[in-house]
């Protein structure tokens, strides 16, 4: 059976350059290619793997700039079944495509949120004037180049696949770029040594916090990282999104995780997986 996977497109996101790596790895493991199928939002291809109409999906999950996609969280909390495979980091690039000749003559920039944000020094210095619009992706924001008073961000491999000129490059206020993708299926994974999980608890009270990370501290397990999302219900009222450096095989992480659950409303296990860093010759 051809391995399928789901990723935001139109193609030449850089969704699609991680899901190309992935790829790549397995054609390499398994001898056979996987089949790469684009989507049109993040929100859709995580739920084309949660219907079970692709295998595998990838999602970006943080920027080293710009935090966590929280797109990425809100979709992954509300789906109940989905399991993280790989972790995968790849350096970003952003480009200014546009047909104008100079950069006085654009008015109006699109892309998606996360590439405005990482290049909101440049744009302020540069384009100090034009209305920014955000996209569903990078090249989505390629449509709306209509004349030489539109330009879009994304990066040197779209300018290339749709054939349009690239204004200024690299324009990402920080050259240590990077975005961490998880590649996601509704198979549980065998593991790695970094896991993810995310709970509510059970009622907003000072301290609500300080028993679920004393749990982690107490067995010495290292948290990567630590991130909130509102629930939505309440003003005020979050859940936690949490990284471990440890595999859920590990007697002390399961000893962990079953005293946790007493302490959340609700816990969601991602799953444990490894991080491929992948260095390309040139940035994605
Ligand atoms: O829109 C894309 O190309 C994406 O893959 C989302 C994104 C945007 C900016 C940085 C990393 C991922």
């Amino acid at each position: 059976m051809t391995v399928s996977i789901a990723h935001l497109g139109p193609p030449g996101t850089y969704a699609e350059a991680a899901t190309l790596v992935y790829a790549d790895y397995l054609t390499q493991t398994t001898g056979h290619k996987p089949l790469l199928c684009p989507y049109p939002s993040i929100t859709q291809t995580l739920q084309a793997v949660a219907n079970g109409d692709v295998t595998l999906g990838v999602v970006p999950v943080e920027n080293s700039i710009e935090g966590s996609v929280t797109i990425t969280l809100d979709a992954i909390w509300k789906l109940d079944l989905i399991r993280i495979q790989q972790g995968l980091v790849l350096p970003i690039s952003h480009a200014l495509l546009s047909n104008a000749q100079e950069l006085a003559e654009i008015k109006t920039v699109y892309s998606h949120p996360q590439a405005l944000a990482q290049c909101q020094g440049w744009l302020e210095k540069f384009l100090p004037n034009v209305q920014a619009i955000p996209t569903n992706s990078t090249t989505e924001a390629l449509q709306y180049l209509q004349d030489t008073t539109t330009a879009a961000i994304a990066s040197g491999r779209a300018a290339e696949l749709y054939q349009l000129p690239i204004l200024a490059h690299p324009i990402n206020d920080y050259p240590d770029n990077c975005t961490r993708f998880w590649v996601v299926s509704l198979q549980p994974w065998p593991g790695g040594n970094y896991t993810s999980l995310a709970f509510s608890v059970p009622a907003n009270v000072p301290g609500a916090l300080v028993k679920p990370l004393q749990i982690f501290a107490q067995r010495n397990i290292n948290l990567s990282r630590i991130e909130s999302r509102p629930t939505k219900r309440s003003l005020g009222d979050y859940l936690f999104f949490i990284d471990i450096e440890a595999n859920t095989d590990h007697q002390s992480v399961r000893e962990a995780l079953q005293e946790l659950k007493t302490h959340t409303e609700t816990l969601k296990i991602f799953g444990s997986y490894s991080i491929l860093n992948h260095q390309p010759q040139s940035p994605c």
